[in-house]
């Protein structure tokens, strides 16, 4: 595994398993004369191992999940580059495999580290941002990181020829919106008003749209940059802190979690290997089918079961040994709101001495106390996705994993 701090310069060649990558003999930054995929449909019988994906964010939650689900189910990757502010020594393990996987120390905020990265690459799969809905950090660096860094990100796929980018968007670019209006089993095409104030679904609703606006530009070389946005709902599965949170919160208390939320407010969930599934597959077709799928956006589901919060979670918690108390919420609504708001007082109170970021705040209260659930069947239509782990399997990893108690995915 080569290991870069800011940039990918001074990678080495791509070597297949078949020797391919040696048979050109060149490095991957100097591909890009004829721009990357053109390369790459020139002669397929000498395709199998000549594709070099970026992932951003490639060591977080969901970033890991693809990471790994690329190196098992492309077969024509050739070098992975993996992206991320902060590298996670799990990357080590991936160096015995065929593929080589470049790991790339980097701020997305910072362009010229992007286009460094971006050099040479035929697919970017734009995962990285900072998801943040409890105050941790300010109004203007989750803007800086989530709509610069993606302008960033387009930037380079421009400058250096590379012409397919899928973006990982979230439910929260549509809602649950300021009036908290439910949005019950609906699709990509259903009307919602989506309003927002809060600066975490602003700024994903302002870097999904930067994403879907730059389908169709020229790229270094004159072809059509690709795009695509991928809208997951609240992502579960190994890797999930908060599910590690409340687990531990429900250990502190006894074994049991106080039910909060009406068990009739449903909340849509999917399962991070699905996710990430998705986001393979849909790098793979975006070649074959950009007319169709070019500057579109999908919610990412499965069929993970509609429910509450709490009690979806439960689904996993409860054969953990946890209990969820009560059949309503036991504190009234306002109560709960109140408590919301305090905490949002303090947050402000307190911000010049310390960090006071709970979970509770006005908004995830919002989010976890609206319906907002999807249905829908357009990536199966527009690329043939299927969610590769059942309900069953999905509740069965996540199982594992929290009762491993460690931190790792695997
Ligand atoms: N967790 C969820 O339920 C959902 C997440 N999403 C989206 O999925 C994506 C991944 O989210 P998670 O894996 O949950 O979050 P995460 O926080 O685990 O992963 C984000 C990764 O991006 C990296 N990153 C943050 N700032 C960066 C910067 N300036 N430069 C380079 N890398 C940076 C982080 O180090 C981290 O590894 C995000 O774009 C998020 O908006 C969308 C819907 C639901
Ligand atoms: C932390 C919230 C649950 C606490 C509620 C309480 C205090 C009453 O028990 C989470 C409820 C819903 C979550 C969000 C949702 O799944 C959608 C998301 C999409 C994203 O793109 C990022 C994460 C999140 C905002 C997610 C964050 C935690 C919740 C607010």
């Amino acid at each position: 595994m080569g290991q870069e701090g800011g940039g990918a310069s001074g990678r080495g060649l791509c070597h297949g398993p078949a020797g391919l990558g040696d048979e050109d003999g060149l490095p991957v930054a100097s591909l890009g004369v004829l721009g990357p995929w053109q390369q790459q449909g020139m002669a397929d019988s000498a395709q199998a191992q000549k594709l070099v994906y970026l992932v951003t964010g490639g060591c977080g939650f969901l970033g890991e999940h693809v990471v790994r689900m690329l190196l098992q189910q492309e077969p024509r990757l050739c070098e992975l580059r993996v992206f991320d502010l902060h590298l996670g020594p799990w990357l080590e393990e991936l160096e015995t495999g065929p593929v080589q996987v470049t790991a790339i120390q980097g701020d997305v905020t910072q362009a010229h580290e992007v286009a460094a990265a971006v050099a040479g690459a035929h697919v970017v799969i734009h995962t990285a941002g900072l998801v943040d809905v409890f105050g941790r950090a300010s109004p203007e660096t989750i803007h800086e990181v989530n709509v610069q860094g993606t302008q960033n990100v387009i930037e380079a796929c421009v400058q250096n020829g590379t012409r397919f980018l899928v973006y990982t968007s979230s439910m929260e670019v549509v809602g649950p919106n300021i009036k908290g209006q439910p949005f019950y089993r609906g699709n990509e095409n259903t009307p919602y008003e989506a309003a927002h104030r809060h600066p975490y679904p602003r700024s994903k609703a302002l870097a999904e749209r930067l994403v879907l606006e730059a389908n169709g530009r020229k790229v270094r070389g004159g072809l059509p940059l690709v795009t695509c946005a991928l809208r997951p709902t609240g992502i579960y599965g190994e890797g999930h802190q908060i599910m590690k949170d409340f687990y531990h919160q429900g250990l502190r208390l006894g074994g049991r979690l106080l039910r909060a939320i009406p068990a009739s407010v449903e909340h849509g969930r999917v399962y991070v290997g699905n996710v990430a599934w998705m986001h393979v597959l849909v790098a793979r077709e975006l070649e074959h089918r950009a007319p169709l799928m070019g500057g579109q956006v999908y919610f990412c589901y499965d069929n993970s079961p509609y429910k509450s919060y709490e009690d979806f979670n439960m689904e996993f918690l409860g054969p953990c040994g946890l209990r969820l108390v009560g059949s309503r919420p036991l504190l009234p609504y306002w109560l709960l709101l109140f408590l919301a708001t305090l905490n949002a007082l303090l947050q402000w109170l307190l911000r010049p001495l310390l960090l006071y970021a709970p979970l509770l705040n006005p908004y995830t209260l919002a989010v976890a106390n609206t319906t907002f659930t999807v249905s829908t069947d357009k990536a199966l239509r527009h690329f043939g996705y299927e969610p590769l782990f059942s309900w069953e399997e999905s509740r069965a990893r996540t199982i594992r994993w929290v009762q491993a108690g460690e931190d790792s995915t695997q």
